[in-house]
């Protein structure tokens, strides 16, 4: 059952009263170390309770160690590509699996600070599984990932490399928290130590644009190429929505990507690269106030959401700063859309020094 009204969909996100259950794909757990977004209940209250407190905005901010690190990850993808510009200034590449390095590798830096190169062996081995998972879920037979061919195998052993990376840095981290070393200088040890416990920037000018422009473009991307194109749940109890009583059982999608591209729901071209309507802020865009939802809402939104603006707004100013570009001839545009938004063709852009 597809529910398509954003008021609605939010009832549905914000449920706390166990109505709703995130749909589970066990063997698609079995290959991606699950954590927070798979649990329900009494484990995902504890285990949202022990990451809060490193997502906190006002704690990134805080951290000495986090934005130097996300400062430093986006200077070295800078760095690399200036070194790679030609005679005539100017240099192609495909900036997807670019943006795929730099995201792995900010996470690296910020979550496991000094053990970081650990930690992009970690980020490494998810993206091998991520693109083998994709492929196998296309050939769509009931059991497949059960079966042992030769690519699931690699993704069962990929997987036990990821949980051993993951066991060592945490016991090493516990042993020296507990012989009282300085270590709170990344998430991982902020969440240890949570664990522990509970057992304006308008009108600064970067290459001719403003961060609120910086913003504006990350919230029109954000909305036009939605990275979750759909949610989904399933009813756990009967439950009553928008006048209409579901049994328990049924299958609930909220399609982010059709809400997002319904022009009853949001003002203007619903169809068209326009920043400029969240001038007047995310409410002003759309005619339900409550529409953008592209980190879900409620109870279960995104954790990272702060997190991943912040590195994306650093990145962006970083790259405008020396660099400008446009999209390369090569270039063809066209969506993937197989559970996660992406390019299908990859994103190749010409870059140019400035
Ligand atoms: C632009 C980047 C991102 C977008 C658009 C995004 C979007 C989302 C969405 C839509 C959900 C909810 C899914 C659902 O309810 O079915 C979610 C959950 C989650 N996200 Fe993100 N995310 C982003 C980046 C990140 C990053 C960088 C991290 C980790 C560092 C992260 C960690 C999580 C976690 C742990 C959850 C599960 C929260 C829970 O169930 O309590 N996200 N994200």
């Amino acid at each position: 059952m597809a529910i398509h009204n954003p008021d609605l969909a939010k009832e549905v996100l914000s449920n706390k009263f166990g109505h709703f259950e995130k749909v589970k794909f066990p063997p698609l757990s079995r290959l991606l170390a699950a954590g927070l977004a798979e649990h329900e209940g009494e484990k995902w209250v504890k285990h949202r309770r022990i990451l809060n407190p490193a997502f906190h905005l006002e704690k990134l901010k805080e951290l000495s160690l986090m934005l130097p690190a996300l400062s430093t990850s986006c200077e070295e993808l800078v760095n690399r590509w200036t070194r790679s510009l030609g005679s005539d200034g100017t240099y192609e590449l495909d900036v997807f699996p670019e943006f795929q390095r730099l995201t792995g590798d900010v996470i690296s830096r910020t979550a496991f600070g000094s053990n970081y190169l650990e930690g992009a062996r970690v980020f490494q081995l998810q993206s091998e599984q991520v693109e083998r998972i994709a492929g196998a879920w296309k050939i769509g037979i009931p059991g497949y990932l059960s079966l042992p061919t030769k690519n699931n195998r690699k993704m069962h052993q990929n997987n036990s490399e990821i949980e051993s990376i993951l066991h060592g840095l945490i016991g090493k981290r516990m042993q020296a928290m507990q012989e009282g070393e300085n270590t709170k200088e990344d998430l991982l040890s902020l969440m240890l130590e949570s664990n522990m416990r509970t057992s304006d920037d308008n009108g600064q000018f970067i290459s001719g644009m403003t961060i609120k422009e910086v913003t504006l473009i990350l919230y029109e991307v954000l909305w036009l190429y939605s990275p979750a194109v759909a949610f989904f749940r399933k009813t756990y109890k009967e439950i009553k929505i928008g006048g209409i009583t579901y049994p328990a059982d049924v299958l609930i999608e909220l399609p982010l990507l059709l809400m997002n591209h319904d022009p009853d729901i949001w003002e203007g071209d619903v169809h068209e690269f326009k920043p400029e309507r969240f001038t007047n802020g995310i409410s002003q865009a759309s005619k339900n106030p409550g529409a953008f939802l592209p980190f879900s809402w409620g109870p279960r939104i995104c954790i990272a959401q702060q997190f991943a603006l912040l590195e994306a707004k650093m990145a962006f100013c970083m790259i405008l700063q020396c660099l400008e570009f446009e999209l390369a001839p090569s270039y063809t545009h066209a969506v993937n859309n197989t559970r996660l938004m992406r390019p299908m063709h990859g994103a190749q852009i010409k870059l140019r020094a400035i």
